[in-house]
């Protein structure tokens, strides 16, 4: 894989000045598997961002996060964290490394005998602090994340976004500059997801946390990422901000994993299509797809002035990523005699035009 292509150009003074994590031809090998699950990934994570993982099952997300803390250790390549490269520390400097990158976890891994007090205080304690400032940390972090009351509670009695906020907590206890999130959300419901998503996006705002997450849940990178990478077999296949991935995504794993909108158009009306008119009175159906990178609004007005009074809005399924409009709407358009007039004029309202048929009138 070229690194050029995904923004790490080892030496080159500006990209990699503000990188907090870079990872440079990352490949791994697992001595049973027979086949590497990841191969010569680099990337660059900037310091203060929240950047998200995602590919299928077995795409090599989970690997590539636990190499960040050296919980995997690399076959060949390097991570580079603050300028040091990790793999290069001995056990007590590794020790240091996991206090700075801090990690939590889709099953929380909380110690079921402990108190919510005790689970975010033990680290603490294994670190030999002093009882006095491990009392101030510890309620500092529960207050932050809304459980002060829940401190002599068991897991056990805990909802699954408390059990969360309790992992939150214990993974902040030395104050570390990274925070890795293995699936972070993918146990919890709607409403818990929203508010732990809120919790980490407050974090990272206040804290100035690096936080990589990586989720099978692309609700989750659209919400709180700021940039994405993309991986299929082991290897970065794309890479980039969220609302230009997520807006034109140009892998066909990115848009098998986003959905295509040839999924979102009503299956009765796929169904009626037709590659040419079959009748004068015929409609065209346009697919108006905006990818935000021109600032352009989704202006039904302007739209139905420039296509005709009798264009009819058939889908719209626009978003609001990063602040900017995207997504897709179609709409129906009659006089398909004007077919190619019609189609130059959607060129100057969208980013993207695609004609997807015809069907009948009256649809
Ligand atoms: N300890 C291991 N020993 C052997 N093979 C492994 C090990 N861990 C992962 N693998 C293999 O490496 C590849 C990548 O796995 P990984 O868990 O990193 O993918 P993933 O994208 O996180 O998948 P999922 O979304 O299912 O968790 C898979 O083929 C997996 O079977």
């Amino acid at each position: 894989m070229d690194a050029l292509t995904f923004g790490v150009r080892p030496g080159e003074p500006g990209i990699l000045e503000d990188s907090h994590i870079v990872v440079e031809g990352l490949t791994k090998r697992y001595p049973a598997a027979p086949e590497p699950a990841l191969i010569d990934v680099s990337l660059a994570v900037r310091r203060g961002e929240i950047f998200g993982v995602i590919g299928r099952s077995g795409a090599g997300k989970s690997t590539l996060i636990r190499t960040l803390n050296r919980l995997e250790n690399p076959t060949t390549g390097r991570v580079v964290i603050d300028g040091e490269d990790i793999g290069t520390l001995d056990a007590a400097r590794l020790i240091g490394l996991r206090r700075r990158v801090g990690m939590i976890f889709q099953h929380f891994n909380l110690l079921s005998a402990k108190t919510v007090w005790q689970n975010v205080a033990l680290p603490l304690k294994v670190a030999g602090i002093e009882r006095r400032e491990i009392d101030r940390r510890v309620g500092e972090l529960l207050d932050m994340v809304g459980l002060a009351e829940k401190r002599d509670v068991y897991p056990a009695r805990l909802s699954g976004g408390q059990k969360q906020r309790v992992g939150i907590a214990r993974a902040l206890v030395h104050r570390p500059e990274v925070l890795l999130c293995d699936e972070a959300t993918s146990a919890l419901d709607p409403e818990s997801t929203q508010a732990i998503l809120g919790l980490l996006q407050d974090i990272n705002r206040r804290l100035g946390l690096t936080i990589v997450l990586i989720t099978h849940e692309m609700e989750v990178i659209r919400e709180i990422c700021h940039r994405v990478v993309v991986l299929e077999s082991g290897r970065v296949v794309e890479q980039g901000d969220v609302w230009k991935v997520f807006g034109d995504p140009q892998h066909e794993v990115t848009q098998t994993l986003l959905g295509t909108v040839q999924r979102s158009i009503p299956p009765e009306l796929l169904e009626r299509l037709a590659p040419q008119p079959t009748n004068p009175a015929d409609s065209l159906l346009l697919d108006l797809h905006f990818t935000g990178s021109e600032g352009r609004a989704p202006d039904i007005g302007l739209i139905a002035q420039a296509l005709g009074t009798r264009t009819q809005l058939l889908y719209g399924g626009i978003d609001r990523i990063q602040g900017r409009a995207q997504g897709h709407l179609i709409v129906s358009v009659d006089a398909p005699d004007a077919r190619e007039d019609i189609v130059r004029r959607a060129h100057l309202l969208a980013d993207k035009v695609r004609e997807l048929g015809f069907v009948a009138a009256g649809h």
